[in-house]
Order: structure tokens, then C-alpha cells, then sequence
């Protein structure tokens, strides 16, 4: 394996981060490469701004998948690095650009090294949101080449290079975005009293929302609200006629959420009341916990656990979201995380991934698909 290309390509796709259903340039450095590989046994399918991949097997018994998400974040890179974002305000702050190289690294490698069974490589838009994995479970082109066992690993920068970690069953949470809107009455920033500051509700029911996880959830079923982003009126002496909070929910269970959404929605209806506004919610982007087969699981942690270079760890449940939930949903199949050792974590601008994990994750998906494909 060329490790230095798989270095520039990461280095090249780290300067176009492009955000959910936009990653137009992404889409054609990926399909340049793709196209310049032997096309033999290789099928080459675009959905939106995705590509699914799939590479003809010699004996076909079943198809093995990986998934591979391919959005940046609206993130302004702060790292300093040679290769920085040259798109201002976007950024790969969650990893994508180490997930599309290793899908390229093992096509690459399973292009020239053709397997018994067929192989499919999906590169999926928008997992920041609004979600791809979802649509293109449903499109003819993924119903037409289903894969039997699906793969997709996320890095991990609180983990050094060389660990791995998952487990079995549920692995992430499930997620609801979150959008509420107050519009009330603005005016002089001298008369409060003919007014109802929409300003003062949001700032309210931020901290209203807050009594939710720890009076209305189970405390030993984990839930998280929070509001992101919260945004009102227009300059210092004029009180605020709408306000709007942004945010995310995750639950560790189904039942939660629908807790959670019910409070939510119970609490922002006593802002009409109590604030004198008119008030709407909308959830946007929900994503189905990421649950892994207990079965499927167990085989990969037992296969990494001879492998010299890798640390395997058991890993908690973690609040994040991803829509690879939706496919996990429909076809077994695993998610793990691969240590990359950044002093900052996912979504921040400081993120520096070790480009080292890498070859690890190559060298292990390869061996472990050529396993199960025997
Ligand atoms: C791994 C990761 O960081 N995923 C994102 C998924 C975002 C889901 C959605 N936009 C939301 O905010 O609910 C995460 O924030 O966990």
C-alpha cells in the first residue's frame, strides 16, 4: 500500500470540507480516484452528492459493507496546520476526512486483491445532518445491492492510535435536533412594561429546559438537552420581538425521547402563558441509536484481540448520534471507535487527528474483511 497517497488524500479531502448535501467537490475527488482504479470488478453508482461502490466478488456468497460519512462542520479550523480548510467557516472537525481515506485505502486494496464475496463501500452525505444514511437505505441502488454485514467506524481523539473500542449492543444514542421559536412583542428598550421581551423568555426556558434530565428522566436512564445556539432581537435598546434556541436531545432509550419531547413541548407551552408569546418547536434531524449485533460484535472484538498493533477496548454508551443507526437498524453489522489522539476532541477547531490510525484501520478492516469473506 502507497501509505504516503493515503496521507495526501486525507490531507487533500481535509481542505474541502463541504457541509450535508453539498459536498459537490468532495464527490468528484472521490469519484477522480475511484475512476482511476483498475474498473474490472468495480461499479460505480452517485445518489446526491454520495457514491456507492461496489466491487464484484469472484464467488458471491453474501456482500460484506462499509460505510463511510463524507460532511464537514460549519467550523471555523483553528489548527494552524499546512493543509487547514481552505473553505472558511467549514471544517473536518468529526473525523470524515479519516473515514472517506480508509474507504479509499480498502477499495484500493480489495480492488487489486478481489474477495470471494461481493463488496460494497458506501460514502454517505450529510451525517452532521440532515441525514443521508436514511434516503439511501431506500434508494433502488442500496435495496439492489444490500449488503449482509455492514461496517463503519468513527475516530476517536481520547483514545490513543492502536486502541479500538466498542461493544455490544447500543453504542450511541438516539438524537433529536431541536429549533423553538418565541415571538412576542419588541419595543423601546425604556418601556418593558408595553412590551413582552422575547429576549428574557429564551434565556427562561434555556434554564427551564435544563430541570428536565434531572427531574423528568429516569436517573439511571442517561438523557442530555442542550442548546447550542440562541439568537434574538438586533441592537441594545430595543427589546426583542422573537428569539429562537437551537439544540439537540439524546436519550439512551426510545422511551426517553419520547419523555423528554413531551416536557419539552409541556414547558414551552407555559412560555405562551407566562411570557405572553406565541411559540413553535420543530425537531428537524432525528437519528435512530447506534445498536450493534451482539453476535457481530463479539467476532470483532475476539478478531481484533490477536491483532499485535491493536488495543482493544470495551467502551460505555455514548451520547453522540449517527444516522449509520438507521442502517444498523436494517442490517447487522457494527460501529467502532478508532483512536486517533487529539488533544481536542470531535467539533472542535483544534481537532488533529494522527493521521497513524490510518494504516491501522486499513491493515484491520482488510484482515478482518478478508475473514469474514472466506
Ligand atoms: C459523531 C457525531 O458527532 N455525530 C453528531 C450527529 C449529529 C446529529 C444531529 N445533527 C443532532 O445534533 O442531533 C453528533 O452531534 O453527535
Amino acid at each position: 500500500m502507497n501509505w504516503d497517497l493515503f496521507k495526501k488524500m486525507r490531507r487533500d479531502l481535509h481542505q474541502i470540507p463541504e457541509l450535508g448535501f453539498k459536498e459537490f467537490k468532495t464527490q468528484a475527488y472521490l469519484l477522480e480516484y475511484l475512476k482511476s482504479l483498475s474498473l474490472d470488478r468495480l461499479e460505480i453508482k452517485t445518489w446526491k452528492t454520495g457514491i456507492f461502490v461496489k466491487i464484484q466478488g469472484m464467488n458471491p456468497k453474501k456482500t460484506i459493507g462499509y460505510r463511510a460519512d463524507i460532511d464537514g462542520l460549519p467550523i471555523t479550523e483553528a489548527t494552524g496546520l499546512e493543509f487547514e480548510s481552505l473553505h472558511p467557516g467549514q471544517m473536518h472537525a468529526c473525523g470524515h476526512d479519516f473515514h472517506m481515506t480508509i474507504a479509499l485505502g480498502l477499495i484500493t486494496y480489495f480492488v487489486e486483491n478481489p474477495m470471494e464475496d461481493h463488496l460494497l463501500f458506501i460514502f454517505q452525505p450529510a451525517e452532521e445532518g440532515p441525514g443521508g444514511a436514511e434516503p439511501m437505505l431506500k434508494t433502488n441502488i442500496m435495496q439492489e445491492w444490500k449488503p449482509d454485514l455492514i461496517i463503519a467506524l468513527h475516530i476517536a481523539p481520547e483514545y490513543p492510535v492502536g486502541t479500538i473500542a466498542t461493544k455490544e449492543g447500543l453504542l450511541f444514542a438516539n438524537t433529536s435536533e431541536l429549533f423553538i421559536d418565541l415571538e412576542g412583542k419588541g419595543g423601546h428598550a425604556a418601556y418593558p412594561h408595553q412590551t413582552n421581551d422575547m429576549v428574557v423568555a429564551a434565556c427562561a426556558l434555556v434554564t427551564q429546559l435544563q430541570s428536565i434530565v434531572s427531574r423528568n428522566v429516569d436517573p439511571l436512564d442517561s438523557a442530555v438537552i442542550t442548546i447550542g445556539k440562541i439568537s434574538g432581537g438586533t441592537v441594545q435598546n430595543i427589546i426583542a420581538e422573537t428569539a429562537r434556541l437551537e439544540g439537540t436531545i439524546r436519550t439512551l432509550s426510545v422511551e426517553s425521547m419520547a419523555r423528554v419531547k413531551e416536557r419539552i413541548e409541556a414547558l414551552v407551552k407555559g412560555m405562551e402563558v407566562g411570557y405572553q408569546c406565541q411559540t413553535t418547536i420543530d425537531y428537524g434531524a432525528m437519528y435512530h441509536q447506534v445498536y450493534n449485533q451482539e453476535e457481530i460484535a463479539r467476532d470483532f472484538l475476539a478478531f481484533a484481540e490477536k491483532k499485535e498493533d491493536v488495543e482493544v477496548v470495551i467502551c460505555k454508551e455514548a451520547m453522540t448520534g449517527e444516522d449509520f443507526g438507521y442502517m444498523l437498524k436494517e442490517i447487522p453489522g457494527i460501529m467502532f471507535w478508532l483512536g486517533v489522539n487529539s488533544e481536542n476532541g470531535l467539533h472542535h477547531s483544534k481537532l488533529n487527528p494522527d493521521e497513524a490510525a490510518i494504516r491501522i484501520a486499513i491493515n484491520l478492516l482488510t484482515e478482518y474483511i478478508e475473514y469474514k469473506s472466506l
